[in-house]
């Protein structure tokens, strides 16, 4: 039995279902992200956890025990959302704090456990500040210390990093992974960013329309997406049509074998942008954009069988001009091959 057991969860608001018949588990001490696209039910997913919002069907099962019937505060569960939700006229030590008093936590219990979370988060020079004098960073670390503190089963981030800039975000990613892996607590992160999920995860669970699509290690997900949706999500993909014959695919002339035999018939091709490379005789093409990204180069190619794009790592030998006329390639290890069916979009 997994430490957490979601069961056919679902959620309908009026005509809208939310959340459609999830079911995912996932053991003690992992890192899962719920990633998709706005509206996509996420969200939705964790306040239902949370306890926040109504389960219309399914089970949420906590190590065993069934949360329907359990309020959010006995939940055990450690919270945060992309807004900080601190108490302005606390201090950071009385922030931290709160949920220890409501517990009825004694005082030198309390402080210790205090001292411990700030020390977590690196902030245990600033226990008597008050929150309005911090920057955003530092207020985020606050309601992580807050939710860290009551020692919960698990733990909720819903957005917890949208509100800082890039540097500070990348920042934060580190620290956030650091602070779960010397915890071992259990987190699930709500996040629209592909990559701030594959940092921080052990697993992905991309959602589409209230759907899960994919539940894989980040960089499965990324190599191997099952479906279209979430190898267009994860990082920018090529798909182009094709045709196969059980025994090899082409796409427009250019013929690759494959290792096992397939059903025959059209399928899509997807190839990720840094698979492909500048020569030989493979697919012709005019590169029509080339931009310079610092380490690396992007190029939006106009070939015969559609646009695609490559990316090139800087210092890679000659690169092509912009209106030139290349040749692309790629190997079929860097091709994953989709039905129609897997290759639906949205
Ligand atoms: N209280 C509500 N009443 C009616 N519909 C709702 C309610 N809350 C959410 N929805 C709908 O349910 C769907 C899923 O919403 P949810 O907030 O879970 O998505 P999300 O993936 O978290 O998106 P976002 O990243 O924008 O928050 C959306 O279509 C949304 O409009």
């Amino acid at each position: 039995m997994s430490f957490l057991t979601i069961e056919r969860l679902t959620k309908t608001y009026d005509q809208i279902t939310a959340v459609d018949a999830i079911s995912l588990d996932i053991e003690r001490g992992e890192f899962v992200s719920l990633l998709g696209p706005s509206g996509c039910g996420k969200t939705t997913t964790l306040q239902m956890i949370a306890g926040f919002v109504e389960v219309t069907s399914g089970r949420i099962l906590l190590n065993g025990r069934d949360l329907s019937q359990v309020p959010p505060a006995e939940r055990g569960l450690g919270i945060v959302f992309q807004s900080y939700a601190l108490f302005p006229h606390m201090t950071v030590a009385q922030n931290v704090g709160f949920g220890l008093e409501m517990r009825r936590v004694g005082r030198a219990e309390r402080d210790r456990r205090i001292a411990a979370a700030l020390q977590l988060v690196g902030l245990q020079t600033m226990a008597d500040r008050y929150p309005r004098r911090m920057s955003g960073g530092q207020q985020q670390r606050v309601a992580l210390a807050r939710a860290l503190v009551i020692e919960p089963d698990l733990l909720l981030l819903d957005e917890p990093l949208s509100n800082l800039d890039a540097k500070l975000r990348e920042e934060m990613q580190g620290e956030l992974r650091d602070i779960q892996e010397r915890t071992g607590l259990t987190t699930i992160l709500v996040t629209h960013d592909q990559a701030e999920a594959m940092a921080l995860s052990d697993r992905v669970v991309v959602m589409n329309k209230g759907a899960i699509e994919q539940v894989a290690p980040p960089e499965t997900a990324y190599q191997t997406p099952t479906t279209r949706f979430v190898a267009d999500f994860l990082g920018r993909t090529n798909t182009l049509e094709g045709l196969c014959d059980g025994r090899s695919v082409t796409v427009r002339g250019q013929v690759w074998s494959l290792a096992e035999a397939r059903e025959a018939g059209p399928i899509f091709v997807a190839v990720r942008p840094e698979r492909v490379a500048f020569g030989g005789t493979g697919l012709a093409g005019k590169v029509r954009k080339r931009v310079f990204q610092g380490s690396q180069w992007f190029f939006a190619v106009e070939s015969e069988a559609g646009p695609i794009f490559v990316l090139a790592p800087n210092g890679s030998g000659t690169l092509p001009a912009v209106d030139e006329d290349v040749h692309l390639a790629w190997s079929m290890e860097d091709m994953r091959l989709l039905s129609r069916e897997e290759a639906r979009v949205g």
